[in-house]
């Protein structure tokens, strides 16, 4: 059921499913007994989180037994507008009420893992803007299909709004500056995942109990080099999702979102990082330039199965 496998590279290839062809039906059938949930990870997605939801709520007592929206601490209706859609909100608090939370998205990521009880656990980001149906269905096949894949990671054209609002691909800036260069460096047997970083990706509940989770936008490399190294590269799928389109950040925003990567990526490599702040300036218009400080956290969540629950 793979597609081609990507041209060998040091080490072994990522079981790859470019044209992946299951039918919803026949993944309900393979699933056998297994439960599926879905969680968005939400901060301020009042905009856009409905549009995700509803792409989804199709698949609900089928598919999917579960469709979560972690709210990451909105100021905005993120979660009024996501339980008007059908969704399940479930705050930080709400989730574990015995361990505070820290902001970030590795730690509603973490938190997940308490408020579902499902087996596979699909996370897509809520920030997306149209949204294919079909994302789930090819996110989890590997996993209902394939026995030992334990972690699917989705890949995607990442067009861009321009200007002159022509789609070109150019999405994934941190992907292809900080997280792929890097990767080759210091792990180059993930030098084909075709999206390290991606937000739309599934991992069975044994998997993602058993590793620590990265605080921030970390989470995700520091996921994908934790299952490497524990479970090995057949345990570690990717699937083409088609075209993926969402919220860009600005550049500055994408500079703290890469401290942090680079942060965890350098930890997991055994590579000790400064922990000093990430120093940005922006011109003002008098021509001077403002420094801004953001503080870079590393401090991982311990595995979900080592926190004893308050049920
Ligand atoms: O502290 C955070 C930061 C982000 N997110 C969510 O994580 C997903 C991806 O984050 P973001 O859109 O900021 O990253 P981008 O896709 O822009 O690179 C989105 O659904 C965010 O709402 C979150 O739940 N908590
Ligand atoms: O891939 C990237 O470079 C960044 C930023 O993407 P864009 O340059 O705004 O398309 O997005 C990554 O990080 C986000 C936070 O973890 C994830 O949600 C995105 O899926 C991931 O691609």
């Amino acid at each position: 059921m793979t597609g081609a496998l990507p041209a060998a590279v040091p080490g072994r290839p990522i079981a790859t499913w470019d044209r992946p062809a299951w039918t919803v039906a026949e993944l309900v059938a393979a699933k056998g007994g297994r439960t599926v949930a879905v969680v968005l990870p939400a901060l301020n997605e009042a905009d856009t989180v409905a549009g995700v939801i509803e792409s989804i709520m199709p698949l609900v007592g089928g598919l999917v037994d579960d469709l979560v929206v972690l709210d990451s601490g909105s100021t905005d209706d993120t979660a009024g507008v996501a339980q008007a859609a059908g969704a399940r909100v479930v705050s930080r608090e709400q989730a574990l009420p015995q361990v505070p939370p820290v902001d970030g998205k590795g730690e509603v990521l973490w938190r997940s893992i308490a408020a579902t009880t499902a087996d596979i656990i699909v996370f897509i980001d809520a920030d997306l803007v149209s949204p294919d149906p079909m994302f789930v269905p090819k996110l989890v096949g590997p996993i209902l299909t394939c026995a030992g894949v334990e972690l699917v990671k989705g890949y995607y054209r990442r067009p861009w709004r321009t200007a002159a609002q022509h789609l070109e691909d150019g999405g994934g800036r941190v992907t292809e500056l900080v997280a792929r260069p890097l990767l080759a460096a210091l792990r180059p047997e993930l030098s084909h995942v075709v999206q390290p970083l991606g937000g739309e990706y599934a991992g069975t509940r044994a998997l993602l109990s058993s590793l620590p989770f990265a605080p921030g936008y970390g989470v995700e490399v520091g996921l994908l080099i934790d299952t490497h190294e524990t479970r090995g590269p057949a345990a570690i799928g990717q699937v083409n999702l088609g075209v993926r389109m969402h919220r860009h950040r600005p550049l500055t925003e994408l500079g703290v979102m890469s401290r942090q990567i680079v942060g965890t990526l350098l930890r997991r490599c055994g590579i000790d990082d400064s922990l000093a702040p990430l120093v940005q300036f922006a011109a003002a218009t008098d021509g001077s330039f403002a420094t801004q400080v953001t503080e870079v956290v590393l401090a991982d969540r311990p595995p979900m199965a080592s926190i004893r629950r308050e049920d």
